[in-house]
């Protein structure tokens, strides 16, 4: 049986279920790998524990539940390169303007011969390459399901099921939070304010929403997909985007008039000048494949030589969906 110890950076909404389903899983992944996989540290903004036998139930629920003492200088990085581990799975914030600490600890576990499961954005809008490179340097994988719409299938459609076909066309509706803020405000007649709301009741919003509605979420999203799948140069800043911010009731009462449906959608197109990214918000009309995809739910659309036209919808946006999605990474670790 092969020991495989795990360290979570990052114990919020989806951190924390992530480590209810590791707990739940330790049996699957015994009978179906021979992997004995042990959660042994884990790390908030301010302090982390570290077991390397494993983590107790007790200590992981006084950490959940422990207010952190202001410790300034508590070291993320140095606390990283302390632990022993072959897998890290970084779920804290995503910061898609330097990367934040979630660049920090990829790059560092990279560096230091562990796999890396990312489901925040951050680290891999700013640098995918860089990390892709890392990875494959040190002989080690980067796995990005979590931070590429996670539950809906995006870069495994691409890297396992469409391989070795050439992509032409990728359009799809990637944030959960916005495409519910459009079908609340459509079906259920509440203020955008309202909906965003309970999208953040959900878990599902980001900790600044803003990211969501102001389409940086969808961009983060196809920005990686188009650097890891075409690889492309995208920038994130190149990416046009819209918002679902202050839809006017006039504009919600034309759309219902004419019989179409607003969608934010994110689409990949490989053009003359090379590739190109851009989130719009587009009324689609009532037959379009997308107008039936409501509430969280999500979908992708995307067009190949040889394998014709693929449409999945699901994989709704929802913090144990997104654990999952994280933790199929590590299935496809374990089973390498
Ligand atoms: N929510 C969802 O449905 C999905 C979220 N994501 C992505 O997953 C990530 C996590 O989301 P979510 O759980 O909702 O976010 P939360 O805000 O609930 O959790 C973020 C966690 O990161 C921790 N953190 C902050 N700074 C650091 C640091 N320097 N070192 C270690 N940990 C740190 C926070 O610590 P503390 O507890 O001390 O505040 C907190 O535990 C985000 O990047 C998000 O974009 C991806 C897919 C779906
Ligand atoms: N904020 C995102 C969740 C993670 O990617 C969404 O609403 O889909």
């Amino acid at each position: 049986m092969k020991r495989w110890n795990i360290v979570l950076t990052g114990f919020g909404t989806v951190g924390k279920q992530i480590v209810r389903l590791l707990a739940q899983r330790q049996d699957r992944y015994r009978t179906l790998y021979q992997a004995d996989v042990r959660l042994v540290g884990v790390a908030r903004s301010n302090g982390a524990i570290y077991n390397p036998d494993g983590l107790a139930k007790e200590q992981l629920e006084t950490l959940a539940k422990s207010s952190l003492p202001e410790l300034p200088e508590w070291d993320g990085e140095k606390w990283l390169s302390s632990v022993e581990a072959d897998v890290l799975i970084e779920a804290g914030p995503s910061d898609a303007k330097t990367g934040g600490p979630g660049l920090r600890y990829i790059r560092q576990a990279l560096a230091g011969g562990m796999h890396a499961i990312a489901v925040s954005k951050g680290a891999l809008v700013v640098d995918y390459r860089g990390l892709s490179a890392l990875a494959q340097a040190n002989g080690v994988q980067l796995k990005i399901s979590g931070a590429t719409a996670a539950a809906l299938p995006t870069i495994d459609l691409f890297t396992y099921n469409l391989a070795g076909c050439e992509i032409k066309h990728v359009e799809g509706i990637f944030t959960g939070t916005t495409n519910f803020v459009l079908t609340s405000v459509m079906e259920e007649g509440i203020t955008s304010e309202e909906a965003i709301r309970r999208a953040q009741k959900m878990g599902i919003a980001e900790p600044d929403p803003t990211y969501d509605i102001d389409g940086w979420d969808t961009a983060s999203k196809i920005a990686i997909l188009a650097n890891a799948v075409f690889d492309a140069k995208v920038n994130l800043s190149d990416i046009p985007r819209a918002s679902v911010r202050d839809l006017s009731l006039e504009q919600i009462a034309g759309w219902k008039r004419a019989g179409q449906v607003p969608k934010l959608i994110g689409t990949i197109r490989r053009t003359a000048d090379g590739v190109k990214a851009a989130v719009e918000l587009v009324a689609v009309e009532a037959t379009h494949p997308f107008a039936r995809v409501n509430q969280t739910t999500k979908a992708i659309r995307v067009e190949t030589d040889v394998m014709g036209e693929l449409l999945v919808v699901g994989g709704k946006s929802d913090p144990v969906a997104a654990a999952a999605a994280a933790l199929k990474d590590l299935e496809h670790l374990l089973g390498r």
